[in-house]
């Protein structure tokens, strides 16, 4: 199993002078939620993360090895990323596009074998679309295309997994089976770390979170003791009302 650490990382944003190091062990069966603003930076630490994006400070490592000095294909068998935007102009079917998952376990010329569709059918039954297999991606709607995203990346099976707003454009019903899906995946010491912009999916399965302010300042810990309604409000500018229903928290803001 694998830990991705930050260590004393400043993520590079344009125009931004400060920023706080940041000093993370992401680690097998912890599932991390980054919350912020917009723009305070949360895609870009992620794609710092994933090798996509020079830090301006620091080193991101896979246990001991630095993210650069990784042969992509071995990098990719150990980290995935669902990107927050996509440009899903090639035209590959559902399944094909679940299939590029398994991409880094296959050698340069061989072909998919009935392992590899067994995985990405798996995955697609698993985000409820196993039903558009045969449909071309560009037809999809948003939340069905976020769902075969995240599909490909459950087919790709890396230790790592990174996803930016994994449940943008799902209904209420789907965002309840991703954050479950990931949830079951944490169980199985995968280590999972996503931007969200729903406070009470965070309180509800994230068990750490990191809190990304505006000027790069950053604190995090575990979800308990981070997720509190000053710190929030502080957060975003927002005044929130806090609820406790059960061992249920909830965030909802203030109408004044
Ligand atoms: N290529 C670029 N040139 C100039 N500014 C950039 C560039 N890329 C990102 N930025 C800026 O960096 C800041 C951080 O962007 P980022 O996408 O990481 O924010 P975010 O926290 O993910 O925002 P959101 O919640 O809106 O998705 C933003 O102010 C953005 O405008």
């Amino acid at each position: 199993m694998t830990v991705l650490s930050a260590r004393d990382l400043v993520i590079d944003i344009p125009g931004r002078s400060g920023g706080a190091a940041l000093g993370l062990e992401i680690k097998p069966g912890q599932i991390w939620g980054v919350l912020g603003p917009n723009g305070a930076g949360k895609t870009t630490l992620l794609h710092t993360l994933a090798g996509l994006k020079p830090p301006r400070q620091g080193q991101v490592q896979l246990d001991t090895l630095d993210l650069t000095a990784m042969p992509r294909r071995t990098l990719a068998r150990k980290l995935g990323l669902v990107f927050q935007e996509r440009q899903d102009s090639f035209p590959a079917t559902v399944l094909e596009t679940a299939l590029i998952g398994r991409h880094p376990w296959l050698s340069l010329w061989q072909s998919e074998q009935a392992e590899d569709i067994r995985r990405a059918e798996a995955a697609l039954e698993a985000l409820d679309v196993s039903d558009l297999g045969t449909r071309l991606l560009n037809t999809l709607s948003g939340g069905e295309r976020q769902r075969v995203a995240i599909a490909t990346l459950m087919t790709q099976n890396p230790d790592v997994w990174l996803l930016d707003e994994p449940t943008n454009h799902l209904d209420l019903h789907h965002q309840v089976q991703v954050m479950r899906l990931l949830s079951a995946c944490s169980r199985r010491n995968k280590a999972i770390f996503m931007c969200l912009h729903d406070l009470n999916l965070a309180a509800r399965w994230c068990s750490h979170v990191l809190l990304l302010y505006p000027d790069g300042q950053a604190c995090w810990g575990s979800t308990e003791v981070m997720l509190v309604r000053d710190a929030l409000e502080g957060l975003y500018g927002q005044k929130l009302i806090e609820l406790h229903k059960d061992d249920i928290r909830l965030f909802a803001p203030a109408s004044d």
